[in-house]
């Protein structure tokens, strides 16, 4: 279990500088790292059984970056370098457009033996984990053998904390050794330039006032070995949300335990966010040459099986996963690497012309080139100062927004249900989504599952019945040919068709090719869910496809009250219309959860009061609970729910199904919710209980009852009493104004402009962001028509035709265009605590948003704590009651 802690635990291995270790060292040491990987996930190794000390790693390290950027520019992996041929090892130059708060240059090898015949390199894919390293000539840089004497001790030190915890968690000590085959592991050398701070644009800070040179994330392997320098700035993330300083300790290394490695030990250990601050910045008197060449510097050494190693949990359960699948699958959220799915985006854009993306990408192209010319470096900081400016370039896209209202789904009419429309196949057949955040696939119900197109009130609950032999776009794909986030549990079912088919966001455009999931017609149909979790491929496809300028959205769900009003989802950005007056956002981090279902948007709740009354027992730590608008209720653990029913004398027959209440006899009382920084809610009697709607004998949806009430509260209860997924529902966010943005890390709240606000038109206001999706600003992605190789011939000729100080000269002046532009455009101001100009949160190693993913491998590879997502009557809705799902 994660603990709170005010510094990391140390461990003397000197132990392991013996040549044999003996049973009972073995047995201590292997306790001891137990305990620190079980609590803090983080610890100092002092003592440490290599030959080469901290200076001379270092001095390697700065002799590297030392080197002229031309050089290291020779070394980059393609997606940077187009023209070269190494796509896994070698250089990264800093990303300082889309990536300021990442500010790091990188220099990656992998083991020394690997040779350009390795069997083991896979063809079928771009970017070739196996590939040999890739080294500076050597008459500039003469530390090769050095640094490959560091991997190979590096190695063998991971290898023996490896048998040591395997034996703590009771295996035999080489329980691991397959892994060695043909490893992957990475020693990374790293370079933290100082950031100069400039009041007048503003430093993109953090939300707490801090600037990051490495945003808070988990490593995605096993183990990671760190050697940093003494500047200090690395902090590592408490129980409690505490950002503890971990700086250098004289003769130690850090080790951390990686995602991977932390579900393959049933979660016995812990992965540990950590993040690391900019070095401080110059003197004001220092020039940029000067100051350019100082900074921070750190080495870790990412411990990882070989590419078609299998791993699986220590406990033998669950599915086990190829650890270059795994890799491959991490590599796309990471800046320094290209998409490598090796197929190319099916997504369109239509909705605005092919001119505004080839705009687009010339602009990213030029600072692509920019990186890579002689004298970057001389502008390098400036450019760092105009980042926020340079970020907001993109917003000529405007934000998509998408009604969140009553939707005819059923062919002749009848089914109705309350979601946002898209349509679906050439010719579109209308669909109902309820947004949902712990999704990231867009699934939809297979018409076959409502037995016939006219079953109105089964269409209705589910949100649309797709036919697809009525589409004449419909293209049917194979899991691991389709293009969408493959991630969500159904993958693992195969009950399920994956497809492509034409979409449309309702006026504003459509996107070919879009990424789609249907039930097949065993299962049983699902309520189609829009997918907003930090995988989404609908908020991909919206911003590859064009339609949006941002993977940032904004959610208001709208009323439902006896006079309902529509809400509104924007993508790209956000309706300020909705966001109380002077009101600001407050912050969440996306982070791990503790609830059984993966939830990005996890709160705690602290304080629960209805009438003012105490719906949680005093001196109680705060219930986890995720805002997840699929549910529209308030679900709440029994113990809650019965509270909340007997203060409000509902029904107890009904009751835990319905609480129901005659409207003679309505309750009166207000909920008021309290999250753990204190953020606190109230939501209005007037909305916590609605007249009865369902279908009419017309099989309308419509008022059913007008003479009984049903408080929006559920209780949880599932078969199995430790299944508690806690869920603030859609209406949650009829009282708040949600605003997510996953490239930064987090997510925000503010009082919304509720029900009395019909009259106020939506405002919806652009947040643009680079995305952590495939780095365009590396590589373009192809235009719909282009073919990937094109695309890069496209850079090669420009990059040819664009020299020196001409280029350098224009590109400063493009920058002020750009400034003055901005300037203007930042009259309106933005949401304060979320920062428009968004960097991209991902280092090499998984970030916070890849918990994410790593907790949908938890469905891959179940422990007995965590159930299969999908249960075994097949579904897995947080409110499993589909006539609730539609409503007015
Ligand atoms: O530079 C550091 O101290 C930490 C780097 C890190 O966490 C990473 O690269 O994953
Ligand atoms: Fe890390």
């Amino acid at each position: 279990m994660a603990t709170t802690f005010a510094s990391l635990p140390v461990v003397d291995i000197r132990k392991l500088k013996e040549r044999n270790v003996s049973d009972d060292d073995t047995s201590s040491l292997s306790k001891q790292l137990y305990d620190v990987f079980s609590t803090t996930g983080f610890a100092y190794l002092v003592n440490l059984p290599l030959s080469f000390g901290h200076d001379e790693i270092f001095k390697v390290t700065q002799e590297f970056f030392a080197l002229d950027l031309e050089e290291k520019m020779r070394l980059a992996k393609k997606s940077f370098s187009p023209t070269n041929t190494n796509t896994y090892r070698g250089y990264f130059p800093t990303q300082p457009l889309l990536d300021p708060d990442n500010l790091k240059e990188g220099f990656e090898i992998g083991c020394p033996d690997t040779k350009l015949d390795n069997p083991s390199i896979s063809t079928q894919h771009r970017v070739k984990l196996s590939e040999p390293n890739v080294w500076p000539d050597a008459t500039a840089f003469q530390m090769r053998q050095k640094l490959d004497g560091i991997y190979r001790e590096l190695q063998s030190l991971a290898i023996q904390i490896l048998s040591l915890l395997a034996v703590s968690l009771g295996k035999p000590s080489d329980f691991f050794n397959a892994w060695m085959k043909d490893s992957l592991s990475t020693l990374r050398l790293l370079h933290y330039p100082r950031v100069f701070r400039n009041e007048e644009i503003g430093d993109s800070v953090n939300v707490d006032g801090v600037k990051l040179s490495c945003t808070p994330h988990t490593d995605s392997g096993i183990l990671t070995l760190l050697h940093q320098d003494a500047t200090g700035g690395l902090e590592v993330r408490d129980a409690s949300g505490t950002w503890v300083p971990a700086p250098y300790v004289p003769g130690s290394i850090v080790v951390n335990i990686g995602d991977l490695m932390a579900k393959v030990s049933g979660e016995r250990f812990t992965a540990t966010m950590h993040r690391v601050r900019a070095p401080p910045s110059p003197p004001p008197s220092t020039s940029s040459r000067e100051s350019s060449s100082a900074g921070r510097y750190s080495v870790p050494f990412f411990f990882e099986p070989g590419e078609n190693c299998v791993i699986e949990s220590v406990s033998g359960e669950g599915e086990s996963v190829v650890y270059g699948e795994h890799l491959r699958m991490k590599m796309k959220t990471w800046v320094e690497f290209m998409d490598d799915s090796g197929s190319v985006p099916l997504w369109h854009p239509t909705r605005r012309n092919a001119r505004v993306n080839q705009r687009r990408l010339e602009r990213i192209t030029a600072f692509a080139l920019m990186a890579q010319l002689p004298q970057f470096s001389a502008f390098h900081l400036a450019l760092a100062l105009l980042l926020p400016v340079l970020a907001s370039a993109q917003c000529d896209i405007p934000p998509l927004t998408l009604v969140w209202s009553n939707t005819t789904v059923s062919q002749d009419g009848l089914g109705v249900a309350r979601g946002i429309e898209l349509g679906i196949g050439s010719p579109h057949q209308i669909f109902a989504f309820r947004p949902a955040t712990t999704l990231n696939n867009t699934r939809i119900n297979n018409v076959l599952n409502c037995g016939s197109a006219s079953n109105d009130s089964c269409i209705g609950a589910l949100g649309g019945g797709f036919d697809p032999s009525k589409s004449k776009s419909y293209s049917v794909s194979i899991k691991s040919q389709w293009n969408g986030s493959q991630v969500d549990a159904e993958d693992s079912t195969g009950a399920y068709v994956y497809f492509n088919d034409d979409v449309g966001f309702q006026n504003n455009g459509h996107v070919e090719g879009f990424p789609l999931v249907m039930d097949s017609e065993v299962f049983g149909g699902s309520q189609a869910g829009l997918p907003l979790g930090t995988n989404s491929s609908f908020l991909r496809a919206a911003v590859q496809g064009g339609v949006a300028p941002s993977e940032v959205f904004g959610l208001w769900s709208g009323s439902r009250g006896v006079q309902p009003h529509d809400g509104l989802l924007v993508v790209g950005g956000y309706d300020r219309a909705r966001v109380k007056p002077s009101s600001n956002f407050t912050t969440f981090p996306v982070g791990k959860w503790s609830l059984e279902r993966a939830c990005p948007l996890q709160v705690t709740i602290t304080n629960l009061t209805y009438a003012n009354l105490p719906l949680m027992t005093a001196g109680s730590s705060g219930i986890d609970a995720c805002i997840e608008p699929l549910a529209q209720r308030f679900v709440f653990p029994p113990k809650i729910a019965t509270m909340f029913a007997t203060y409000t004398g509902q029904n107890g027959t009904l009751y835990p199904n319905k609480m129901w209440y005659n409207v003679s006899n309505r309750p009166t009382g207000d909920m008021s919710i309290t999250l753990s920084n204190g953020y606190t809610t109230t939501i209005s009697n007037a909305e916590l209980f609605a007249p009865l709607r369902g279908s009419d004998k017309n099989g309308r949806y419509a008022i059913t009852n007008d003479s009984v009430l049903e408080a929006f509260v559920a209780d949880n209860r599932k078969a199995n009493p430790d299944d508690v997924d806690t869920a603030l529902g859609g209406m949650f966010l009829t009282f708040n104004y949600l605003l997510v943005n996953y490239p930064k890390g987090e997510f925000g709240l503010a009082p919304a402009v509720a029900a009395d606000a019909k009259n106020i038109s939506p405002d919806p206001t652009a947040i643009c962001t680079p995305t952590n999706r495939p780095a365009p600003t590396q590589t373009p992605r192809p235009t719909p028509s282009d073919s990937p190789s094109k695309s890069s011939t496209n850079v090669g000729a420009i990059a040819g035709g664009v020299v020196g100080g001409v280029a350098g000269i224009a590109l400063l002046g493009a920058l002020a265009f750009i400034l003055f532009r901005r300037r203007r455009k930042t009259t309106k101001g933005m949401p304060s605590e979320l920062d428009p100009q968004s960097p991209v949160p991902v280092s090499r190693q998984a970030s916070e948003l890849m918990a994410h993913e790593m907790s949908y491998n938890i469905q891959e590879m179940p422990t007995s704590r965590h159930a299969s997502f999908r249960k075994p009557d097949g579904r897995d809705e947080i409110e499993p009651q589909p006539p609730a799902y539609h409503d007015q």
